[in-house]
């Protein structure tokens, strides 16, 4: 079984779990559920950075990445820094995040923030919404065509942006559809950690131009940006670049200021 296998298997059990916990009505019922969302596939359409930055402590490829700094700090850093948005790591499992950190996020900054997170159920994006997300993320490479649809829709519902993440052609192929907002190429493969830049450049022709396009994972420099924009990428994910570093709020300011 691959790791990706692994953490959905996983998924499914939390998921279960939690909802017997917790039940949808207090999700419903929690004050951010009236939140007006703030978009960020609107903001990125008009920003001159496009850099989404990404607060993660760990992950699967690196073991870990930074476990001594605040979510708050982070957040304020990137948002003093001119990021378009703020990704927020939810699994605790592989990634060593949570929702709290996701709400913590919310009570320290404005801008648009996206839960990063294995999405397999409504209920997941009921969460997001309950804890202070703007955007969600759905991975075409563990979901079904019905699925996207369906979850895309519900995300709709509750006026979340979606951004929908592919690694190659066929799942580009299976995932087009008007109730994504944003689409997302990984760089880097989630089967094998493998990262090239050049994925976003072969899969960028065909991603038709209604959909803001974001390339994603192993992106340290300003030349990559540069040449991502050439192939009318918009959006950016950056976490390791910034989290390796002892201040990644500073870091990030520091990178924004060379990219303008
Ligand atoms: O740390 P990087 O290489 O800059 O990558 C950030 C982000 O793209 C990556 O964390 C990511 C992309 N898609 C994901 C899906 C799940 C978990 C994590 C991810």
């Amino acid at each position: 079984m691959n790791i990706l296998d692994k953490i959905i298997a996983d998924k499914h059990k939390e998921v279960k779990l939690k909802k017997s916990l917790i039940p949808v009505t207090q999700l419903e019922n929690s004050v951010l559920f009236e939140r007006k969302t703030n978009s960020l596939a609107n903001a990125l359409r008009t920003s001159a950075t496009g850099i989404i930055a990404e607060h993660k402590r760990r992950s699967p490829s690196k073991s870990v990445i930074n476990q001594n700094v605040s979510v708050q700090d982070v957040a304020e850093g990137y948002e003093t820094a001119g990021v378009c948005g703020m990704s927020v790591l939810t699994d605790g499992k592989y990634f060593g995040g949570s929702l709290d950190d996701l709400l913590l996020a919310r009570s320290s900054v404005k801008i648009p923030l996206l839960r990063k997170e294995f999405i397999i159920d409504e209920y997941q994006l009921l969460e997001a919404k309950a804890h202070g997300a703007d955007a969600i993320l759905l991975i075409a490479a563990v979901l079904t065509r019905d699925q996207i649809k369906s979850l895309s829709e519900f995300a709709k519902s509750l006026s979340l942006d979606v951004l929908l993440e592919v690694h190659n052609q066929e799942e580009l192929q299976k995932s087009i559809m008007p109730s994504l907002d944003m689409l997302g190429v990984n760089n880097r493969n989630l089967k094998t950690f493998e990262v090239s830049t050049d994925i976003s450049k072969s899969l960028s022709t065909q991603i038709p131009d209604d959909f803001v396009k974001v390339s994603e994972s192993g992106i340290s420099s300003i030349e990559a940006i540069k040449d991502l924009k050439q192939y009318d990428y918009k959006g950016f994910l950056i976490g390791e670049n910034f989290m390796k570093t002892e201040n990644p709020g500073a870091s990030a300011i520091e990178f924004i200021k060379q990219l303008k």
